[in-house]
């Protein structure tokens, strides 16, 4: 099991090879006679925040504003004669101190990021913007006590290659991170009579206040498939937690390197593609899609474990060397989500027996793992007759060991449809693309 994983001696010496003072260092002598390291700064010896406010040399210029942008695209102040003024869109800080604090993602951000231990300036900088708690709006979560709230925030449907699905975006009382949820619910998208209660977000179809009927179509919170002769506000509390068969549900971590550019350092593109193939032909199901990059150490850390993966560490010993647990995910929002969606039982698909276990802890009842042999494994072993011609648009062959280019992105091969034909036209007639559309007969 990953957890318990230990370091090796190689892993120990390139931990002592990364933090020993480099050759040359200086030593000062301490008291006992001792020599002690005096290592260089981490943090850098002039603030480019500093630099940029000398640079701008306007009255309006302090360090301490916190949100400041080169040419913001607003007209700038008739004090401020250069081009590159570095123009602050803060208030002055007396009139933020009592009133603001910062926002959630910059404090789930500072806290995500362990890795790099903040410099005395950048602390101190922190402290005087996070000072005062400031009024918080109904859309913006925080954290707070107890177990953690969810809020689908919107809802839309998306035709994926597999079929359609309903992109569910949450807030939650926990970190500032948009978590999704895929819903795929054949039955609810044509809106026919179905023996299945329908998936549907409680807090989504809830009544907000003030809202108008247009407000809650616009959010998501509509039955049926939408359009304009289509557009009916769902009820409050349709099909909530009705007793039906578990469905299929995938519990997938955000990995923008294996869904986004393909890469085939892991399988999750493959993994996520797989779960709405095998979801959508159970017609019933949902993928929550947990913003835990890197198995919850952040992008940034993923890519330096990515470098000591190189150097010949594995995956968990990388995590490790960087001073992170081999997996650092939690599962409290996927199983609010997944209680929002009256999802209480489901058939998981995972290998992984934590994640059983962690759901299980949530309250999810796990009543089958369902699991997920990787494409190639189960083409070489032939015991997937139906792979050859699902994949072979992206050249996989049976008896294939390398995957083709774009193989783990989710369809894996060209994107078309009726949607898609829309979107290029609009792009074509209303701004002008060169795209020939007599090619794909849309003139
Ligand atoms: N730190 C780190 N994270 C990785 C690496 N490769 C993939 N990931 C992350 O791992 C997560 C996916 O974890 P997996 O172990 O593949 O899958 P799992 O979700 O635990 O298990 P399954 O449900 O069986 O797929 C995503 O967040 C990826 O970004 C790696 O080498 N290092």
């Amino acid at each position: 099991m990953a957890h318990h994983a230990t370091l090796g001696p190689a892993d120990a010496a390139l931990l002592e090879m990364l933090t020993a003072p480099a050759p040359g260092t200086k030593t000062n002598a301490n008291l006992n006679g001792k020599t002690k390291a005096k290592l260089p700064r981490r943090d850098a010896a002039l603030d480019p925040l500093m630099i940029a406010a000398a640079l701008a040399s306007g009255p309006h210029i302090t360090r301490n504003h916190a949100v400041h942008d080169f040419n913001p695209g607003e007209p700038l102040p008739t004090n401020v004669k250069s081009p590159m003024a570095y123009v602050s869109r803060q208030a002055p800080r007396r009139q933020r101190l009592g009133t603001i604090q910062a926002p959630v993602a910059e404090q789930n951000h500072n806290k995500e990021n362990t890795d790099t231990p903040p410099s005395p300036v950048t602390k101190k900088r922190r402290a005087s913007v996070i000072a005062a708690p400031a009024p918080k709006s109904a859309d913006t979560p925080g954290p707070g006590p107890g177990p953690v709230t969810v809020k689908c925030m919107a809802r839309t449907r998306i035709p994926t290659p597999h079929g359609p699905a309903f992109l569910h975006l949450y807030h939650n009382s926990r970190d500032a991170k948009e978590h999704l949820a895929l819903v795929v619910d054949a039955a609810q998208y044509a809106d026919d009579s179905s023996t299945a209660p329908p998936i549907r977000s409680a807090s989504l179809d809830a009544v907000w206040p003030e809202e108008t009927p247009m407000d809650r179509i616009v959010r998501g919170a509509y039955v049926g498939r939408l359009g304009p002769e289509n557009a009916v506000p769902s009820v409050p509390g349709t099909g909530h937690n009705a007793p039906g068969s578990p469905a299929l549900v995938r519990i997938h971590s955000e990995c923008f390197t294996g869904e986004t550019v393909g890469s085939q350092r892991c399988d999750c593109g493959e993994q996520l593609d797989e779960a709405l193939r095998l979801i959508s032909l159970a017609g019933r199901g949902a993928v929550v899609y947990l913003r835990q990059e890197g198995r919850g150490i952040g992008l940034l850390s993923k890519l330096r474990a990515y470098n000591l993966q190189d150097l010949g560490h594995d995956t968990v010993a990388a995590n490790l060397l960087l001073g992170h647990g081999a997996d650092e995910r939690a599962y409290d929002v996927a199983g609010a989500i997944l209680g929002d969606l009256g999802l209480g039982a489901v058939r998981l698909l995972t290998n992984n027996p934590d994640k059983v276990e962690a759901l299980s802890k949530e309250g999810v009842g796990v009543v089958e793992r369902v699991p997920m042999v990787p494409r190639s494994w189960r083409m070489q072993a032939g015991t997937d007759a139906g792979m050859e011609t699902e994949t072979g648009a992206a050249g996989w062959l049976p008896g294939d060991t390398a995957p083709a280019p774009g193989a783990t992105l989710v369809g894996g091969h060209a994107v078309h449809g009726p949607d898609l034909d829309k979107y290029l036209r609009t792009k074509v007639l209303r701004m002008g693309h060169m795209l020939p559309l007599a090619l794909a007969g849309l003139e």
